[in-house]
C-alpha cells in the first residue's frame, strides 16, 4: 500500500470532532478504498482540556493553528476553524505556502477569498477542497464539478441554510411567529454564534456564490448576490402563500443571463406541490440544471457532525487517491470575472396588499398596476377586518422595477393601507 496521507486539524468544534470520530470507527474501510490510510498527525483547537467525546492522545498538539499548518509531517490541512479572516485565513495561505493540500468546511473564508487563495493554490500545485462548505453533507460540489462536467449550466438554485428553512417551516405547521421560532431555533442550537449570518441569508449567500463559480466558470463573487433575509416573514404570508399553493423559502438562484451573471438569496413563492416546496425542517436542497441532462435534484442534510464530517472525509479520499481537481472546477486563472446582472429576470410576484373598503378600491390597484405594465394572473379577497381586507394578487411575470414603481404610486390612491407585501414566485 502506498504511504499515509498525513493530515492536521485545525479547529475540534462540531465538524471537527466529526472528522476524528469518522477517521477512528471507519479507519480500514477508509483506507481500503482510497488505497492508503489517512492517518491524523496533530490538531489544533482553542482548548485543549475540553473533552469532544473522541479521543486525542494519539495526536500531536498545536496550539496555534499556522504552525499546525507549516507541520513538517503533515501532507493535508483540514481548516475546521470558520471565520472569513483571521486564524483560518492565516493558516489556509501558511498550508499552501507550505506545500499542503487543504480541505476546508468554510464557505465564508472561500466567498470572501476563494479566488486568491485558488490562484496561489494552483501556483504553489496544491489543491483546495470544500465540499463541506455548501450544502453540508449533500455531495454538491462533486456532483457540478464531476458529474456534471460536459454541461453548459443553466441554473443552479436551492435551500441551503438548513436554520432558515426549519423556522419557515416550523412557523406553518406551528402556527408560530417568526420572533418565537427563533427563540426556539437559539435554544436547540441551530443558529450561527452571529444568527444574521443565518437569518439574513448571509452564511446561504455565501454558498450560492461558491456553486456559481463552479457552474458558470466564473470568480466568486459573493459581493454581487442580492441578499434579503427572512426576517420580515409573517405568519400571515406563510398561511397565504398556502392558500394560493405556494410555500415561502429562502431560496438561492444563480443563473447567467444576457445582461450578466444574476446571483439572489432571498425569500421566494415555490410550488407547494414541488419538491422545494415539500422541503421540511432543516434539510437543504440544491437543484442543478444542465443543458444535456436537465435537472438534478439533491436533497440531504446541510449540517451537523456527522453530514459535514462526512463530505470532508469525501475530499479526502479524493486527495488520497490523487484526484487532483482545481478548486472552483476549472484553472482558477481561466475564471472570468463575470459581469453582475443588474435585475433578475422577470418573474411572477406575489403581492399582499390591505385594502381599504370603498367603491372602485381594486379598480384602482388594478390600474396602477396596469400603469406600470403589469397584467394580474389571479387575485383573492377576505373578509373585511377593521374597514379594511386583505387582497393577494398573483402577477404575471414582471420586473422588480415595474413591481417597486407601483407600490411607490400605491399611496396615492389612497385605498392601500400600510406596506404591501411583494415577493418572487420561482419556477422550479
Ligand atoms: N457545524 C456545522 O454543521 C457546519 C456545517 C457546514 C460547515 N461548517 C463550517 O465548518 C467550520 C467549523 O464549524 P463548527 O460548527 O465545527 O465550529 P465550532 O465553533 O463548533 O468549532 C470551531 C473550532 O475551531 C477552533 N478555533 C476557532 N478559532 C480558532 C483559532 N483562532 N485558533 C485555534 N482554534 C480555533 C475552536 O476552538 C473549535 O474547536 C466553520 O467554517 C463552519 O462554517 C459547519
Ligand atoms: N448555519 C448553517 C450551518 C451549515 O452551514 C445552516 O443552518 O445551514
Ligand atoms: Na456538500
Amino acid at each position: 500500500m502506498t504511504a499515509p496521507l498525513r493530515i492536521g486539524v485545525a479547529g475540534l468544534g462540531t465538524v471537527g470532532a466529526g472528522v476524528l470520530r469518522i477517521l477512528q470507527t471507519h479507519g480500514p474501510l477508509i483506507a481500503a478504498r482510497a488505497g492508503r490510510s489517512i492517518e491524523v498527525v496533530a490538531v489544533s483547537a482553542r482548548d485543549r482540556s475540553r473533552d469532544r467525546g473522541v479521543p486525542l492522545e494519539a495526536y500531536a498538539w498545536e496550539s496555534d493553528p499556522v504552525a499546525l499548518a507549516r507541520h513538517p509531517d503533515i501532507d493535508v490541512i483540514v481548516e475546521l476553524m470558520g471565520g472569513h479572516e483571521g486564524a483560518a485565513k492565516d493558516a489556509l495561505e501558511a498550508a499552501i505556502a507550505s506545500g499542503k493540500d487543504v480541505v476546508t468546511a468554510n464557505k465564508a473564508l472561500l466567498a470572501h477569498h476563494g479566488q486568491a487563495l485558488a490562484l496561489a493554490a494552483e501556483e504553489a500545485g496544491r489543491v483546495i477542497r470544500f465540499e463541506a462548505a455548501v450544502a453540508g453533507g449533500i455531495p454538491v460540489i462533486k456532483a457540478l464539478t464531476e458529474g456534471m462536467a460536459g454541461n453548459q449550466m443553466t441554473r443552479v438554485m436551492g435551500v441551503m441554510n438548513g436554520t432558515c428553512n426549519y423556522i419557515l417551516t416550523r412557523m406553518e405547521s406551528a402556527g408560530l411567529p417568526y420572533e418565537e421560532v427563533f427563540e426556539e431555533a437559539r435554544q436547540l442550537g441551530y443558529l450561527e454564534a452571529d444568527p444574521r449570518l443565518d437569518v439574513d441569508g448571509i452564511d446561504a449567500g455565501h454558498k450560492l456564490s461558491l456553486l456559481a463559480s463552479i457552474a458558470f466558470g466564473t470568480q466568486v463573487d459573493f459581493d454581487h448576490v442580492d441578499l434579503e433575509g427572512i426576517g420580515s416573514i409573517t405568519i400571515e404570508d406563510i398561511r397565504r402563500a398556502a392558500d394560493m399553493g405556494f410555500r415561502i423559502k429562502l431560496l438561492g438562484v444563480a443563473q447567467m443571463t444576457g445582461r450578466g451573471l444574476e446571483q439572489r438569496m432571498q425569500p421566494c413563492l415555490v410550488p407547494a406541490t414541488s419538491p422545494l416546496g415539500q422541503l421540511q425542517g432543516g434539510t437543504n436542497m440544491v437543484v442543478l440544471e444542465g443543458d444535456a441532462v436537465g435537472q438534478i435534484v439533491l436533497r440531504g442534510p446541510g449540517a451537523g457532525a456527522g453530514p459535514t464530517a462526512s463530505a470532508v472525509l469525501s475530499d479526502l479520499v479524493d486527495i488520497a487517491r490523487g484526484n487532483r481537481l482545481p478548486t472552483f472546477g476549472q484553472p482558477a486563472m481561466t475564471l472570468t470575472r463575470a459581469r453582475p446582472a443588474q435585475a433578475a429576470v422577470p418573474a411572477p410576484y406575489y403581492l399582499r396588499l390591505q385594502l381599504v373598503d370603498k367603491p372602485g378600491a381594486l379598480a384602482k390597484v388594478a390600474r396602477v398596476l396596469g400603469d406600470s405594465g403589469i397584467s394580474i394572473d389571479r387575485m383573492r379577497q377576505y373578509g373585511h377586518e377593521d374597514g379594511t381586507a386583505p387582497v393577494l394578487i398573483v402577477t404575471h411575470k414582471t420586473t422588480r422595477i415595474a413591481l417597486d414603481e407601483a407600490m411607490a404610486a400605491f399611496p396615492a390612491t389612497a385605498v392601500v393601507a400600510g406596506d404591501p407585501v411583494a415577493l418572487r414566485i420561482e419556477a422550479v
